[in-house]
């Protein structure tokens, strides 16, 4: 295997456990989470609300702890580092998060703002001199998430949803990282919007080799920006797939509910299409159920989906992997109830 092949990240049986709100109680936020993330490409993290996105994000770049497992970058392993070594791999791991302003200090100008990860790293030098190599660089990454030099004397106020999610993305670039996780970054913006950053993130990857991992709720956000998908539920990921497979050809039971139930733009298509009930409420993380966490309110469940969990493995086609003892084909096979 050459070192193009070698995965930037690696994850290996990733498991989060917070305290729960009962003495003694815990939350099962991530399970048993194993996966690589290639150079150069985008994997998205999708599911539901609570499903363990965010927290998977935060294990990665070490904002928590991870309760058991192994989270490799670059080759390091990163669960072993020291705070100290831990800072340095920083520089190579950015995140951009849901909502700019929260993470926008109100009180620092955006001059100060992009070039704080530059003066931590000791990357220009201090005194008057490193201000005005910091001016300039800030100049060049402001230039290149399409903000005009001029914005480094405002501050965050000023600026609107999407010139501040910009801000932030100057930000997350400041130290040329190879790996961005992305969180929500669209989902507090306008629709109108969401389109530029998104088109901002894509132009940013090619142009500086850029590796995503993309964390969305949003289904046709994944189809845009991510070239493999993990469908996360209850913690877990129950399918890993190329993106246009996972749309053409999804196997798991909860993707395919997930699909039906996502907006179609084809008015027509949207009116015909029959979405798949799922029963039941969704179980929660502090109380999971044994063997496949869907199984409360899959549509095909047999008791054997009580007793064993099912392995995410490859299924028919190689790189195509679902958790699941029975994969279904079509979403037909799911549709035990009529839609309204
Ligand atoms: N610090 C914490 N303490 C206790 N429980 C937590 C903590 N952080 C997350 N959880 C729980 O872990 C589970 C996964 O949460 P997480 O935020 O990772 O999900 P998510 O898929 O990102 O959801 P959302 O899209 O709503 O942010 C949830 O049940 C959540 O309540």
């Amino acid at each position: 295997m050459s070192t193009r092949d070698e995965p930037l990240l690696s994850l290996r049986g990733v498991r989060k456990e917070f305290a729960g709100r009962g003495p003694g109680s815990t939350v099962l936020a991530v399970d048993d989470v194993s996966l690589d993330v290639r150079p150069g490409e985008t994997l998205g993290l999708v599911g539901e609300s609570g499903c363990g996105k965010t927290t998977l994000a935060r294990l990665i770049l070490r904002l928590v702890d991870a309760t058991a497992g192994e989270i490799r970058f670059g080759g390091r392993d990163l669960l072993k580092l020291s705070q100290r070594e831990m800072l340095s791999v920083r520089q190579d791991l950015q995140v951009v998060l849901q909502d700019p302003y929260a993470s926008l200090n109100p009180r620092m100008r955006i001059g100060e703002i992009v070039a704080e990860p530059l003066i931590t790293h000791h990357k220009v030098p201090r005194g008057r001199r490193g201000r005005a190599a910091a001016r300039e660089r800030v100049a060049e990454l402001l230039d290149a998430v399409g903000l005009d030099a001029s914005v480094q004397d405002r501050y965050p106020h000023e600026f609107s949803g999407g010139q501040r999610q910009r801000i932030g993305i100057a930000r997350a670039l400041a130290l040329e990282p190879k790996l961005v996780i992305c969180d929500e970054p669209t989902s507090a913006l306008d629709v109108s919007i969401q389109a530029q950053i998104t088109n901002l993130l894509r132009r940013l990857q090619r142009e500086r080799g850029l590796t995503y991992v993309y964390v969305s709720h949003d289904l046709s956000m994944m189809r845009q920006m991510a070239d493999r998908v993990a469908v996360m539920n209850l913690g877990r990921i129950v399918e890993l797939v190329d993106t246009e497979e996972l749309f053409t050809n999804p196997r798991h039971p909860y993707s395919h509910s997930l699909l039906s139930a996502a907006p179609i733009a084809d008015p027509k298509a949207e009116r015909a299409r029959r979405r798949i009930v799922l029963r039941g409420e969704a179980p929660s993380p502090a109380d999971p159920p044994s063997g496949c966490v869907f199984r409360t309110r899959c549509p095909v469940a047999r008791d054997e989906c009580a007793g064993t969990r099912p392995p995410l493995v490859d299924h028919d086609v190689p790189g195509h992997a679902v958790a699941c003892l029975y994969p279904v084909r079509a979403a037909a096979d799911l549709l035990h109830e009529p839609t309204s």
